[in-house]
């Protein structure tokens, strides 16, 4: 997979170098590329903001930097951008987005291609999404109700859970399957040694070898959290997959 970021900040993308996504790109699992908007200005200052048409407070972002940036992208896709080919996906991370989501971040996980435009100020110019949605499948995406400085921080929790579902990435992929949200539930407690700890003890039938036990432990933990801590996700939860513990005992 190639992903490219355009950013005002690139150097906060440089978390992207270490542990696992790091290790991706080493081994060429990942073809990430951190762009400097300001490279696709052309004044003296590197002018990428201006006042608001309409007025209000604060600063829009210029629509001639990122059109440049963009158009750049789109001819180094290795996505066919033919009008019936596939194209990368512009993912732009702003709080009037769709919601990211474990669904969504497997969606994006098959794509060949993924490009992340990071907002500042008050925005980019609409006009910008107009355009790239020629060239790009342009996805406005929240990563929850609250506002950011920017889209940078969006981008290294979106590569990050997009990333690490491409084949090869983590070690052992057997861990993707018990995962919060992986089956509609929040994960289980889990525990390892010591056996005791600040008099606390590890429940008995995590011990206990009892395999089938163990899963209805587990399952039950994942309900239990799962209705106190998000009783949204309950809803949405098909009966099967609410009595699917019945069918281990
Ligand atoms: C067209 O889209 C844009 O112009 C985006 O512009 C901005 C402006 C300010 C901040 C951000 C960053 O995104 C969030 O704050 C965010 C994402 N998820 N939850 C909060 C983006």
């Amino acid at each position: 997979m190639r992903i490219d970021v355009v950013s005002i900040f690139p150097e906060y993308l440089a978390a992207l170098d270490l542990s696992l996504i790091g290790k991706a790109r080493r081994e060429k699992l990942l073809d990430l590329n951190v762009h400097d908007l300001r490279d696709y200005t052309h004044d003296r200052h590197r002018t990428v903001d201006d006042t608001p048409y309409g007025g209000g407070a604060g600063m829009v972002m210029k629509p001639e930097p990122w059109g440049a940036a963009l158009a750049r992208i789109a001819t180094e896709s290795p996505v066919s951008n033919a009008p019936l080919g596939d194209k990368p996906i512009l993912i732009v991370p702003s709080p009037a987005g769709a919601v990211f989501d474990q669904e969504m971040a497997y969606e994006l996980a098959e794509a060949q291609h993924l490009a992340f435009a990071c907002g500042r100020y008050e925005g980019i110019d609409e006009r910008v999404l107009e355009y790239a949605s020629e060239a790009f499948d342009v996805r406005p995406v929240s990563i929850g109700d609250y506002v950011l400085n920017g889209g940078e921080v969006a981008v290294l929790a979106m590569v990050e859970a997009i990333g690490r579902l491409i084949p090869g990435v983590i070690g052992n992929p057997e861990s993707l399957i018990e995962e919060s949200h992986s089956d509609g539930l929040l994960e289980y407690p889990v525990y390892t040694k010591p056996g005791t700890w600040e008099g606390r003890e590890v429940p008995e039938v995590l011990l206990s070898g009892n395999h089938g036990k163990i899963a209805r432990f587990r399952r039950n933990k994942q309900l239990e959290r799962t209705a106190t801590r998000r009783p949204d996700l309950i809803v949405q939860l098909d009966a099967s997959t609410l009595n699917r513990h019945d069918r281990d005992t």
